[in-house]
């Protein structure tokens, strides 16, 4: 099984390698750093023309009503901005969990805005498809640019780290789903951080800080981390629920999820440093060179 469905524009999934808060701004929202990497597993978007100023999501899971998903509100945000006489019918394939802490939602809504740019020919750049994308979400950037990335600010301030090592991971979902908010406001959670710096984190410092939370509110969080720590290291991505850890090769990686508890879910994927959307562009302009 490939990590995403043919003919269809890939939404990656992102792990975030390490996560510290470091302070906040004087609007509550927390000032973090961060290394986000990709994996080769996530959703698919399938777009279709439609009239003129209609947009709609006609395939998506059924939790997500279509007037909630990013990706309908991306593709207005784009139709808005360019003023271009365009419509999209869209199916959303669904494989990231919601609430997993593995970016689906942003991945999705970066994933229209680079798709349709291309589609419609509107002609924005990266760094104007990125502003966009920030008002959707602080990880809609990072997956517009598709590269991995040290992040600060609220993860906006994006430093590429091209090279980072590209390991098997072996990622899994907690039957929870963890709402970013809720653990941004837990009074416990460490908010000062020493900053560190990308050489830091590259000679392997830094951690999760909503580790510590996330045990504490959600057993079956524990439970993950110390299940994945019998095979390796084991860390919480983003705000969670999932959980991951690092392999030398797929079969270690594969059987690090062979007695997963009872009804658990869990998938390996391949980290990799530029994201699948990227190749799916490349792809198109190369089909267009050749028209
Ligand atoms: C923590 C991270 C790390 O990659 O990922 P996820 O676990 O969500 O994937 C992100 O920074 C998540 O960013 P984003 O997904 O945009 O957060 P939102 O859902 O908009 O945030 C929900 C709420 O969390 C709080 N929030 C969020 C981000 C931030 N830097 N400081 C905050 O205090 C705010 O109260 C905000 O209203
Ligand atoms: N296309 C989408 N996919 C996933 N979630 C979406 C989408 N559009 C809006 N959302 C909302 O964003 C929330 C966060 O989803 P997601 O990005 O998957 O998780 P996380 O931020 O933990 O990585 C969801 O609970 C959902 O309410």
């Amino acid at each position: 099984m490939t990590g995403f469905e043919s003919d269809g524009w890939p939404a990656p999934a992102k792990l975030n390698l390490f996560l510290h808060i470091i302070g906040r701004r004087a609007d509550g929202y927390h000032l973090l750093q961060t290394a986000f990497q990709f994996l080769d597993y996530g959703d698919t978007l399938h777009f279709d023309s439609a009239p003129w100023g209609t947009v709609s999501r006609v395939e998506g899971p059924e939790s997500l009503p279509e007037a909630n998903d990013l990706c309908v509100h991306a593709a207005r945000l784009l139709l808005r901005e360019t003023g271009l006489h365009e419509g999209v019918r869209m199916r959303l394939n669904k494989r990231l969990p919601m609430g997993g802490g593995l970016g689906g939602g942003s991945s999705d809504a970066a994933t229209v805005l680079v798709a349709l740019n291309s589609l419609w020919r509107a002609g924005l750049s990266v760094d104007e498809l990125a502003v966009l994308g920030l008002a959707l979400g602080a990880d809609v950037p990072v997956f517009v640019r598709g590269v991995s990335a040290w992040a600060e600010g609220v993860g906006e301030c994006l430093t590429p780290l091209p090279d980072l090592p590209v390991p098997w991971y072996a990622v899994i979902k907690p039957p929870v789903s963890i709402a970013t908010v809720d653990l941004f406001s837990e009074p416990k959670l460490t908010r000062d951080c020493a900053p560190i710096t990308i050489r830091d984190f590259l000679s392997g410092a830094g951690g999760n800080v909503f580790e510590a939370v996330a045990r504490v509110r959600y057993p079956a969080v524990a439970v993950a981390l110390d299940y994945l720590s019998k095979y390796a290291p084991a860390r919480l991505t983003g705000t969670g629920a999932c959980v991951f850890a690092a392999f030398v090769d797929v079969d270690s990686a594969r059987r690090a999820l062979h007695d997963l508890p009872g009804g658990w879910s869990g998938f390996v994927a391949r980290g990799c440093n530029m994201s699948p959307l990227q190749d799916r562009l490349r792809t198109m302009s190369v089909g267009r060179g050749a028209a």
